[in-house]
């Protein structure tokens, strides 16, 4: 054991359970072991609950002088991270230092991470279920975009987001890990992951926000197309060429997103998740051909399904990531790991290994690349995010024509009968019977058209399309307010009468 906690020991990821660190936490498990550091499930025993704990050494730095620095920097980055307050990243609630280790503690997330997820559930997946999927994200880069000193991320991956069992989403990994890997801790240096990090984290370029953008856009392209992005860096063909369900209109964003120019991106993670919006809906309706077909992963936005729901463990809380294999990949090195492959080097291989044998991952599903890529227009200037004439197209199937035509015709209907009736104030022009007339018939038209509009709402593809639903609501306030416009005439023209 001591030789374990020896501070020339670099080896992270070896303490046994039932050890206590710093007189409070009860370690439980080994959650995961990346390049530089293990985390572990711990049980804080001044507050009762379960927390994860991050693990760090300095043995790896050569000088005394670089790990003092490196002890310095971890502090420092631990308390602004402790400052952060969001649903979708675990709080940071104490850090320490033992045995020439350095240890960060946070809220335990439960539940899976998405490289587990998509080794059970390869992409493609719905394009809907990835819009919803990305919003979370998107708000949460913001929010520690938006900071003072601004954060940026740097490494969003699927290996650094988790799903719980509720369908929330957290962003695990801070990268703080970086300040003990040896020449690694400036922000100029190369830190990220070969194929989700933006060109910029490689060379002289300073990131910023959009280095963010860029491997969102990424990631939401592997999850809509089932590219494996490490296979070619920098080299991303268009969505919809890879996957047909993708709209033209979002195939769009995600390249904008993705532009090697920080320039000609999205500017920020507000701009994409807006485009992604606009393309979405105006793709709705293409959305409504879609589903029924490619629901690969039903709800992966936010409702937890039975297929994500992790498998019970021998200790509290579940962690679905068997031992050694973390999906994580050493900063700045390309992965020779494609998703849906087990780890070539899975811990616990040996008896000695304390926690025991690693189970198993069932890769029932395993990873099949997509069809051979066209690149016939790699990073040629984004597009503009939308192109109305291109969103239909894959359309034709889709009982439209009845859904969004019921929807429709009760807008124009109630339209007009409320022109009728605006028309029957005018009965002093017209004469009074015209007015009666004209408050009659388009009160008339207006108890029609609200029928109509009720029949629209509830039909379920004119819900499902965005477009249907907002015509037959107007069609709804329009007809309406007809009819009380209609009153309104006749009591006008009945009151004129009496006089
Ligand atoms: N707060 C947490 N709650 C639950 N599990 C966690 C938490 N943080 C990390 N994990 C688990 O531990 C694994 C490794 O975590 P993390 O990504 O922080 O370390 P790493 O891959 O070693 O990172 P680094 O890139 O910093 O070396 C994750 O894949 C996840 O399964």
């Amino acid at each position: 054991m001591s030789d374990l906690l020896s501070e020339e020991n670099s080896k992270t990821g070896a303490l046994p359970p039932e050890l206590i660190l710093g007189y409070r936490y009860l370690l439980k498990q080994r959650l995961g072991q990346g390049g530089m550091g293990a985390v572990y499930l711990a049980y804080d025993q001044r507050l009762d609950i379960d927390c994860a704990i991050k693990e760090m050494s300095t043995a790896l730095l050569k000088t005394e002088e670089e790990r003092e620095r490196a002890r310095k920097s971890f502090h420092e980055e631990a308390k602004l991270l402790a400052r952060l307050n969001h649903p979708n990243l675990p709080r940071v609630t104490d850090h320490f230092s033992d045995h020439g280790r350095e240890y960060l503690v946070m809220e335990f997330v439960p539940g899976e991470t998405l490289a587990t997820i998509l080794r059970n559930s390869p992409p493609p997946w719905p394009v809907a279920d990835v819009v919803a999927f990305a919003e979370p994200l998107t708000e949460v880069l913001h929010y520690l975009h938006s900071r003072t000193p601004p954060i940026i991320f740097r490494d969003l991956k699927p290996a650094n987001i988790m799903r719980t069992p509720e369908g929330q989403v957290k962003l695990i990994d801070f990268g703080i890990a970086r300040l003990f890997k040896p020449g690694q801790s400036q922000d100029t240096q190369a830190f990220g992951t070969m194929g989700y990090s933006a060109p910029e984290q490689y060379g002289t370029g300073q990131t910023d926000a959009r280095s963010d953008v860029y491997a969102l856009g990424v990631l939401l392209h592997q999850l809509m197309t089932g590219h494996d992005p490490i296979a070619q860096p920098f080299n991303v063909p268009l969505a919809h060429t890879i996957n047909a369900a993708v709209p033209e209109a979002i195939s769009s964003v995600l390249m904008t997103a993705m532009s090697h120019d920080p320039q000609t991106r999205f500017a920020s993670m507000v701009a994409l998740r807006r485009a992604l919006s606009n393309a979405s809906q105006h793709s709705a309706d293409v959305y409504v051909a879609q589903r029924p077909g490619t629901a690969a992963l039903p709800n992966v936005g936010y409702a937890p399904s039975a297929q994500m729901r992790p498998t019970s463990q021998p200790y509290g809380p579940p962690s679905s990531q068997p031992y050694g294999q973390t999906g994580s990949q050493p900063y700045g090195k390309p992965s020779s790991q494609p998703y849906g492959q087990p780890s070539s080097q899975p811990y616990g291989q040996t008896s000695s290994q304390p926690y025991g044998p690693p189970v198993a991952q069932p890769y029932a599903q395993p990873y099949s690349p997509p069809p051979p890529p066209t690149y016939a227009q790699p990073f040629s200037p984004p597009a503009p995010p939308m192109h109305p004439a291109t969103h239909h197209l894959q359309a034709a199937s889709v009982p439209k024509a009845k859904t969004t035509g019921v929807a429709q015709t009760a807008q124009i209907m109630g339209f007009l009968s409320l022109l009728l009736t605006i028309s029957g104030f005018f009965y002093e022009d017209m004469g009074r019977d015209a007015g009666i007339f004209m408050g009659f018939f388009g009160g008339f038209a207006g108890f029609v058209s609200l029928i109509v509009s009720i029949v629209a709402i509830s039909l379920k593809a004119t819900r499902e399309s965005i477009k249907g639903r907002s015509q037959s609501v107007r069609g709804l306030i329009f007809a309406t307010v007809a009819m009380v416009l209609a009153c309104v005439v006749f009591a006008i023209i009945g009151a004129a009468n009496q006089y």
